[in-house]
């Protein structure tokens, strides 16, 4: 499991501190982690044959201790540590990791000469007027009063700021990032999505003229990266706001660590040290002593029942700003939508809400449309012989994108021209089947002519800085109807849009994912969270929802905006199928050429933990294919493995997975194979 290796130093060295060291016959780069005189306590000691000497303890030397650095801190180290322990991955693996890149390429004297120039020009934050600081709302009020109360505790509880969409939680985040600020301290602050941080950092760096404020997430540059962290680390930067990746930040003045929106399942990373950056920001928030504030509309199930039990505290915002009325949710029964013609398939929005929208456009009031798949059709298929666009490598279909005239694969990403006629008959009429945002968006322009139409997916802002753009367009009201995936439903605060339509989430409610649920219901209630938001306007606000299931306890349940129940119903239902947060769960999974083989290594897998006694208490589920069984060329499986008990199954995982690797040796043909400890997806 550890990675530690031993090399000699001339000069002592902090424990933190990065070096160049020698492996093999590479030259890397290395962190310092600790004085090892245990191995030579250990060397020291081994017996001598009689007649022998002791022969000397040969370690390689530190080439050169990049101490132009101050050392990595005491509890970032403590972080890593436990990110690896807990997650089952290597020490060297998850420090490496989560550094900047491009701190390994460099030497002590371009790391030097990276923070010299740094410093050199450190501009000073324009310290212009802060931006108007709106008074408090009573309830935000009385919850900075309680918070403020907490966050001066020695050891300040984790707490859930459960607040309606549109009730103020960034206002609160502001306050206590204000606070923390005054008192020197530095500011952590975390969202779901990269595309949630120009928004955020303009409404900090508005309220913090003076200050430096700097981002952490994948989408900077390497160097860009290495400025911002280097920014953090040095103790110039007074607020980090980033992505998950921002956890693992090294602030030298931590005082406050806020998670927005922390039900996102963004913040699990998924490949790697499969870490959940909530938990770990409420794990370094402990080890600082810092508080952590949680912030959501609609918090995880896990969040939820920690603060039920009192294991979190929480302060509740009931109202949104100005009074401003949540919308008022409709169902539209689709089996009652007249269709084009006797069995086609129903049109893309029924004329009912086709209407509401015809009224928003005149009234200058925008609507946005959420459908959660994109390209042109999930689909492409002959209706002359069965023909569809499979997938070769995958158990999955190649996605029909209209615009690039392309089939893509989202699963392995291979791509190719669409044919010009079936492949398998040679039928001219290949057609597509289903409906992505691409063909949304056409089809809303042929309902709605004149209408302003954009579209927001990952594949309309694969380029740099148009998010932004068509988001300036959105804010700017240049945009009559938004049509966009999950990207656009959350955090963003449109001020004029007064309808929200999911118009397809159906699926959501059959998949096998005990967290389906819960997950399209904080979909579905943040994406209604966007209409309304603006008080004067807020009155006629409207969510729809096209749906063949109407009578669903789900939609009940988002009519009344009644996230308690829901969540009090779901936590009834994973209590009595003993599922989380009443049990814990690792998922062990693994790819291989055959099915087979996949199964096998796990069934071995299994075997192996079962001979420690620790297993008693663990219940290892039979390997099963996920849902998308295939992909590029393997067969995935997994084994679920669940405990009541955490530190058992800590405990258990700890023993076996130290033997994976030998195993995976064993079964020849695995590819790969990977533990994910509370994993999200199933
Ligand atoms: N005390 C206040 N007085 C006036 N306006 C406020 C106040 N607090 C917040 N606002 C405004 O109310 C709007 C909604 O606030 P904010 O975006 O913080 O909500 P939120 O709770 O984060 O919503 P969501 O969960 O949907 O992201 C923003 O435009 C914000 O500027
Ligand atoms: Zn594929």
């Amino acid at each position: 499991m550890s990675s530690l290796l031993t090399y000699a130093s001339e000069q002592p060295l902090v424990p933190g501190t990065l070096a160049r060291v020698p492996l093999g016959r590479r030259e890397v780069t290395g962190l310092v982690w600790d004085a090892d005189f245990a191995a030579l306590d250990a060397a020291a000691s081994e017996p001598v044959p009689e007649g022998e000497e002791r022969a000397p303890l040969v370690l390689r030397p530190v080439i050169e201790a990049l101490d132009a650095l101050p050392p990595l801190p005491a509890d970032w180290r403590a972080l890593v540590e436990f990110t690896a322990r807990y997650y089952q991955r290597s020490l060297g693996e998850v420090a490496l990791a989560v550094l900047p890149p491009e701190l390994r390429k460099l030497d002590n004297t371009g790391l030097a000469k990276r923070i010299k120039k740094k410093r050199d020009h450190l501009i000073p934050e324009a310290a212009g007027e802060p931006a108007q600081r709106p008074s408090l709302t009573p309830e935000q009020a009385a919850a900075m009063d309680t918070l403020a109360a907490w966050a001066a505790a020695p050891a300040p509880p984790p707490t859930l700021l459960f607040g309606v969409t549109g009730s103020g939680k960034t206002e609160v985040y502001l306050r206590l990032a204000e606070q923390a600020l005054a008192a020197g301290k530095q500011a952590l602050v975390l969202v779901p999505e990269i595309n949630l941080t120009p928004q955020l950092e303009q409404r900090f760096a508005a309220r913090f003229p003076g200050r430096r404020l700097v981002s952490l997430h994948s989408a900077l540059t390497p160097a860009q990266r290495l400025q911002h962290w280097l920014s953090a680390h040095l103790g110039e930067a007074d607020l980090v706001l980033g992505t998950r990746l921002a956890v693992f930040a090294s602030l030298p003045r931590l005082g406050l660590i806020v998670v927005d929106e922390e039900h996102d399942p963004s913040y699990k990373q998924q490949d790697g040290a499969r870490y959940s950056a909530r938990d770990l920001a409420v794990y370094r928030g402990h080890l600082a002593r810092v508080p952590v504030l949680l912030g959501s509309a609609t918090p995880s199930l896990e969040t939820w029942s920690h603060a039920q039990t009192g294991r979190y505290k929480q302060v509740t915002l009931t109202e949104r700003v100005g009074r401003g009325a949540l919308p008022a949710v409709r169902l539209l029964d689709m089996a009652t939508v007249p269709r084009p013609a006797p069995r086609s398939p129903p049109q893309a929005l029924a004329p009912q809400l086709v209407d509401a929208i015809q009224k928003r456009v005149a009234r200058g009031e925008q609507t946005l449309l959420f459908l959660n798949r994109r390209g042109f059709a999930p689909v492409l298929h002959c209706p002359a012989c069965t023909w569809k666009s499979g997938c070769p490598h995958c158990s999955s279909f190649r996605v029909f994108h209209k615009g690039e005239r392309i089939l893509r694969c989202h699963h392995c990403g291979t791509q190719e021209p669409v044919p010009r006629a079936c492949p398998d008959c040679g039928n001219l009429d290949i057609e597509p089947m289903g409906r992505g945002t691409e063909r949304l968006e056409e089809q809303v322009a042929e309902l709605l002519p004149g209408a302003r139409v954009l579209r927001i997916d990952a594949d309309t802002t694969r380029a740099k800085g148009t998010l932004e753009s068509q988001l300036a367009s959105v804010h700017a009201g240049d945009v009559d109807v938004l049509v966009g995936t999950q990207m656009v439903t959350k955090g963003h605060d449109f001020r004029r849009v007064t309808l929200v339509a999911a118009v397809n989430p159906d699926s959501a409610l059959f998949a096998a994912d005990f967290r389906a649920p819960e997950r399209l219901f904080a979909l579905l209630m943040q994406a209604g969270g966007r209409a309304g938001r603006d008080a004067d306007i807020a009155r006629g606000s409207e969510m729809w929802v096209q749906t063949y299931n109407p009578g669903h306890a789900l939609f009940e349940a988002l009519k009344k905006h009644d996230f308690a129940a829901f969540a009090t119903t779901q936590l009834a239902e994973r209590e009595s199928a003993g599922l989380p947060p009443y049990s814990h769960l690792a998922l062990l999974r693994a790819e291989a050429k055959t099915e087979d083989v996949a199964e096998a290594f796990l069934r071995a897998a299994r075997d192996l933990a079962k001979s420690y006694p620790e297993s008693a208490d663990v219940m290892f589920y039979a390997p099963v294919p996920p849902s998308v069984a295939k992909v590029a060329g393997f067969e995935r499986r997994q084994m679920l493995i669940e405990c009541a008990s955490r530190a058992t199954l800590q405990r258990l995982l700890a023993l076996f997975t130290p033997e994976l690797p030998a195993l995976k040796n064993a079964h020849r043909g695995i590819v790969r194979w990977a533990i994910d400890v509370d994993p999200l997806g199933i």
